[in-house]
């Protein structure tokens, strides 16, 4: 290296570095060099150098959704001892790469201290030791960094807070790192029961008190940067680093105090506050750790406060078109439309985030549903086959009700049945298009699965609410297969699935996970995409559930862009209406405050005036839609 290297530099190469072993040993070698003044400067100001969007990582670890992560068990099984380890390997590779990325990133643009680089070259050069012992203790154990999946949230939200350090240091470091303090006392433990004793040792002697450390840069530096504000711009007098495990809370003490940051304490635990809302999604969940915390230097007034999240229905709602500011603007600015995960599996612990789902976003992800994986890949295959048939065969697949059956238009066709939950239906269906058994069982199959899945989520919706005793079992349902023409000759980006809201409560879409398109409106009349995730279902709430909910569910403006040159199918299961087709607001949504917006109507008016302007323009079709939704208010 010339005398001249500069820390970013030698950042950058660790960054640029795919291997973690090989990522772990550049980041010990320079951060020796900077302890040693070897490496004096640690930028230099005319430096143009560029800052991977995505650091250099090996291809080999299949990454999963977080939310798809299969799970790590109670380490009872040398398989779940494994994964948990793995799981540990895979956060301490992220540790290196986000140590690095914040010595890059910001230390330069934020004008930053010396010190902060020192600290987190400390912090880099502990994460990349962590890293390799625990691989190496994978290793011993037969296992290898890869052998399970692993996923990526800790670097999505480091993306999103790569324009903010303030944000960084709370999110990754007062958040993600503490909440790995709160549950590291578990994971010991359990390695211990399941007699992996040098495991645990490990954890208990080396990572846990090194971890301590990186909370504390995280505190110390959020409170330099809260204090250098209050104080104008120019430098907080804090003192230097070191923080280590034992002393992590008198020091910060005694930061606050020499920086007369005692009586502004408030003002950055209230920065805190806001900074985690605004970018942290959901609360933070206990049991904390206290002492492991207290060590760190924050106490229980930093984070109780964001342990829990208020419910908004049903006083604060302001109604659809609301305006959206602060906090909500920020997050949805900064995560893109991330529709939120209920896990129904754990329904319990879910409610508060299913009723904010479809208030304010009208769409949310189901996962651990029931509907077997193969059963929803068959029906994928099942509708593709539909669709090869020939046109006339086709032309066959009427329907009672408006564009329920086989209709075409530019680049989209569809096939649909109603009423999917009649098994007599179905059998109509299939006769008519002379559909072979084998598709013939997947698609009432399917029907009758995702049927029964609507009826549920419904009923939780419901009972969320409070609305006990309403039943969704006779409620009719709409199975529709949509088919996408993209070829070579369609423009990337012209949409095909023009601008609507669904006709129907809910819909569960499987989507095609080979070809994205779909596209949601988010509250700030923006399109975002929504990436397809094999497995799980997408549920969009529709017209009939706002006006059932007298306007308080949001119904989600959705449409379908053409992103890649393949043929796209996707298949949705639309609850309608009950089977006398009379749609009314429920009374527990209409009082003083909130007076009844609809009339009793009939599902089929609706349609009718719902679809009868469907060869609008976008602009006008969104205009109409919700139009013709007005004029079922009651005046
Ligand atoms: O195909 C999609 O992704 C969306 C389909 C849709 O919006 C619909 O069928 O109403
Ligand atoms: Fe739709």
């Amino acid at each position: 290296m010339s005398d001249t290297e500069t820390l970013l530099e030698a950042a950058l190469e660790v960054l640029n570095t795919a291997d973690p072993i090989q990522k772990a040993r550049l980041g010990e070698a320079a951060a020796k060099r900077w302890l040693q003044g070897e490496i004096s400067v640690p930028f230099r100001q005319d430096d143009d150098l560029p800052i991977p969007n995505r650091p250099a990582r090996l291809s080999s670890v299949k990454l999963v959704a977080p939310s798809l992560m299969p799970k790590l068990g109670k380490g009872g099984s040398l398989q779940s001892r494994l994964a948990m380890l793995h799981s540990l390997v895979h956060t301490e590779s992220w540790a290196i790469d986000l140590s690095w990325d914040i010595i890059a990133r910001f230390g330069r643009k934020e004008s930053m201290p010396r010190d902060f680089f020192t600290d987190f070259v400390k912090v880099a050069q502990d994460e990349g030791r962590h890293f390799v012992l625990l691989v190496r203790r994978l290793e011993e154990l037969g296992s290898y960094y890869g052998a399970f999946p692993a996923h990526d949230g800790l670097w999505d939200s480091a993306n999103q807070t790569s324009n903010d350090l303030s944000a960084r240091l709370a999110v990754e470091h007062c958040v993600h790192e503490a909440r790995g303090l709160d549950v590291l006392p578990t994971t010991i433990s359990r390695f211990r029961n399941g007699g992996d004793e040098d495991t645990a040792n490990l954890l208990e002697t080396v990572i846990y008190p090194e971890e301590i450390t990186h909370c504390a840069a995280g505190v110390k530096w959020f409170t330099y940067l809260c204090q250098r504000k209050i104080n104008g711009h120019q430098d907080a007098n804090i003192s230097s680093v070191c923080l280590s495990p034992e002393n992590g809370a008198q020091k910060q003490q005694a930061v606050n105090r020499s920086d007369g940051l005692v009586g502004k304490k408030n003002v950055v635990i209230e920065a805190f506050h806001d900074t985690v809302r605004r970018y942290f999604r959901g609360p933070l969940k206990p049991p904390f750790n206290v002492e492991a915390r207290k060590a760190a230097g924050f106490g229980p007034d930093w984070y109780e406060p964001l342990a829990s999240r208020e419910v908004k229905f049903p006083g604060q709602y302001k109604g659809n078109n609301r305006e959206v500011e602060g906090e909500e603007l920020a997050i949805m600015a900064t995560e893109g439309f991330l529709v939120p995960v209920i896990d129904l599996d754990k329904f319990e612990e879910e409610k508060e985030k299913l009723i904010e789902a479809i208030i304010t976003y009208g769409s949310f992800r189901v996962i651990n549903h029931g509907v077997p994986q193969k059963l929803m890949s068959d029906m994928k295959a099942s509708a593709e086959h539909l669709f090869e048939l020939p046109f006339e065969v086709k032309q066959c697949n009427t329907n009672v009700i408006i564009n329920g059956g086989h209709v075409v238009a530019s680049l989209y066709e569809g096939l649909g049945i109603y009423d999917a939950s009649s098994p007599t239906e179905i059998h109509n269906f299939c006769s008519l298009l002379d559909v072979s058994s084998h598709d013939r069982e997947i698609l009432s199959t399917y029907a009758s699965k995702v049927h029964d899945l609507i009826v549920d989520l419904a009923s939780k919706i419901a009972e969320c609410l409070g609305i006990m005793s309403y039943s969704f079992q006779e409620w009719h349902s709409h199975l529709r297969m949509n088919r996408y023409n993209f070829t070579k000759e369609t423009i990337i980006g012209s949409i095909s699935g023009v601008v609507h809201t669904d006709n129907s409560f809910i819909t569960i879409l499987l989507e095609d996970e080979s070809v994205d398109g779909l596209e949601i409106m988010d509250l700030t009349g923006n399109f975002v995409s929504i990436d397809p995730v094999p497995g799980t279902f997408l549920a969009n709430m529709g017209d009939i559930a706002k006006i059932w909910s007298n306007g308080r569910f949001h119904n989600v403006r959705h449409r379908v862009v053409c992103k890649k040159a393949m043929p796209r199918t996707t298949v949705a299961l639309f609850m309608l209406a009950p089977k006398d087709n009379k749609i009314e607001p429920q009374a527990k949504f209409i009082d003083f405050e909130h007076p009844k917006l609809y009339r009793s109507f009939d599902y089929n008016e609706y349609r009718m005036l719902k679809l009868s302007n469907l060869s609008l323009t976008e602009k006008e079709h969104i205009d109409v839609n919700e139009a013709a939704i007005m004029a079922l208010f009651t005046t």
